[in-house]
């Protein structure tokens, strides 16, 4: 678990003052500890029955399409707005830096389905609440929310009582 956390980088005052950014891309330099992140990330939901991993742009497509793989299931791209070509679901969210929303394709999930949602880090979680979201619009069950990292003084998991949540390293 050390040698995952110190390939974590830390870059302060970044995308804006007051941040202090989580920077993945030494982790994602190293393909042994990547893959055992991933693994220590998908651990507890091997036997779930997860039918996809849905994960949100742009971090969340590195560490879910790996986690879809691995488990052997598809991958759902909950993309940024005007991204997705086909007919899609938006919802809006507050971000620890700004507002934006996530958008899923309406053909993207069944009613059969078992979701497990794959980003990097949980901050306030408005990310993953909104991703949670979208998976129960199409009539999706969320199986749990997992994240490589947690910053537990941002108390994201407030905002997933609902839902299951795992995080990897705490912060
Ligand atoms: O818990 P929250 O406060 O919602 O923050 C967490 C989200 O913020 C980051 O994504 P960002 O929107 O910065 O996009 P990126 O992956 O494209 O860098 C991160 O990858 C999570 O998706
Ligand atoms: N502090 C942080 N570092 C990296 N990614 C983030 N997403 C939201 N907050 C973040």
């Amino acid at each position: 678990m050390d040698e995952i956390k110190n390939k974590i980088r830390d870059i302060a005052d970044f995308p804006e003052p007051g941040i202090l950014f989580k920077d993945i891309t030494p982790l994602m330099q190293s393909p042994v500890l990547l893959r055992q992140a991933v693994e220590l990330l998908i651990a507890p939901y091997r036997n779930a029955n997860i039918t996809a991993v849905a994960g949100m742009e742009a971090r969340g497509f590195i560490f879910g399409s790996l986690a879809a793989s691995m488990l052997g299931v598809g991958f759902i791209p909950l993309r940024k707005p005007g991204k997705l070509p086909h007919t899609t679901h938006k919802v809006e969210y507050q971000l620890e830096y700004g507002e934006t929303s996530l958008e899923i394709h309406t053909d993207a999930v069944g009613e059969n389905d078992n979701i497990l949602i794959v980003d990097d880090v949980l901050a306030t979680g408005g990310t993953a609440k909104a991703s949670c979201e979208l998976i129960q619009l199409l009539g999706g069950n969320v199986v749990a929310c997992v994240f490589l990292m947690e910053l537990t003084a941002l108390n994201g998991r407030s905002l997933l009582t609902n839902f299951n949540v795992h995080s990897v390293i705490q912060y």
